[in-house]
């Protein structure tokens, strides 16, 4: 690897297991979602959660997805109506694995109260602090840019299997720059860094190629992480460097 002083690193396939999210986080919600809902009913911050997924499924309906369905407002349907148009958002989306902002805030929401309770906790892999901390005594900046929602993220590194690793990391992205597989995007966060003109010393570490493309594109370093469960990686992957453990790195 060329000199790097700045690693950005995705968390699904990456740091974390795709099997902890698909197996754990996402069942937590899609099981719970019904009585979450009948709970926080009336907060503000759920409000404000269905008020996003509101927004997102009108411009699904405008753009003629098959699966979106309107979620009435309060003056023109029952909570009842309400919370089944939720429940029917929320698992088109989560089938589809749909990395949109409105159902990661959504998640992210429903997860903050299985990490304070204990019954979550994010789960890394255990090459991962061994290089958090290799590249913390070298000096360099660790940031990460994922299709979680930066409360999600905070929320699984600091209630992780290894522990708060919340003071690794000098900030977090969302899709809230732009999408990961947007070259823009890593322009975006190369900018808030002040990295703008300095992007060949950024690392960016993905399971994903098409993120991989993006950053090469916006002039990172970049490596696959391929980690058991990843999906597989093509031809195209042959030109980048492949680890299966941080300690490749
Ligand atoms: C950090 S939230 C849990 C994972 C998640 O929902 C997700 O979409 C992760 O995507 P990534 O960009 O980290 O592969
Ligand atoms: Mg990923």
């Amino acid at each position: 690897m060329a000199n790097y002083d700045t690693v950005i690193l995705d968390i699904e396939g990456t740091i974390t297991p795709i099997t902890f999210v698909k197996e754990t986080l996402f069942p937590y919600v899609t099981s719970g979602l019904s009585t979450f809902l009948d709970r926080a009913w009336g907060s503000k911050e759920l409000k404000n959660q269905i008020e996003l997924l509101r927004e997102q499924a009108k411009k699904d309906v405008d753009a003629h997805s098959n699966q979106a369905v309107i979620i009435p407002n309060e003056s023109e349907a029952s909570a009842a109506e309400i919370k089944s148009a939720v429940i029917e958002t929320i698992s088109w989306q989560m089938k589809a694995d749909r990395k949109i902002g409105a159902l990661k805030s959504f998640q992210g929401y429903m997860w903050k109260e299985g990490y304070e309770s204990g019954e979550l906790r994010g789960e890394v892999y255990d090459d991962v602090v061994p290089a958090l901390d290799k590249w913390k005594a070298d000096d360099k900046k660790i940031y990460i840019y994922s299709s979680g929602s930066v409360p999600a993220q905070k929320l699984l590194v600091g209630y992780s299997t290894k522990g708060d690793l919340m003071s690794y990391f000098s900030g977090y992205f969302d899709t809230g720059v732009g999408l990961k597989t947007e070259s823009t995007s890593y322009k975006n966060i190369a900018r808030q860094i002040g990295k703008e003109n300095d992007t060949e010393h950024i690392l960016f570490v993905t399971d994903n190629i098409n993120e991989i493309f993006a950053a090469a594109k916006a002039g990172y370093q970049v490596v696959i992480s391929d980690r058991p469960g990843n999906a597989p990686l093509g031809p195209e992957s042959k030109n980048y460097k492949i680890v299966t453990s941080f300690d490749q790195i």
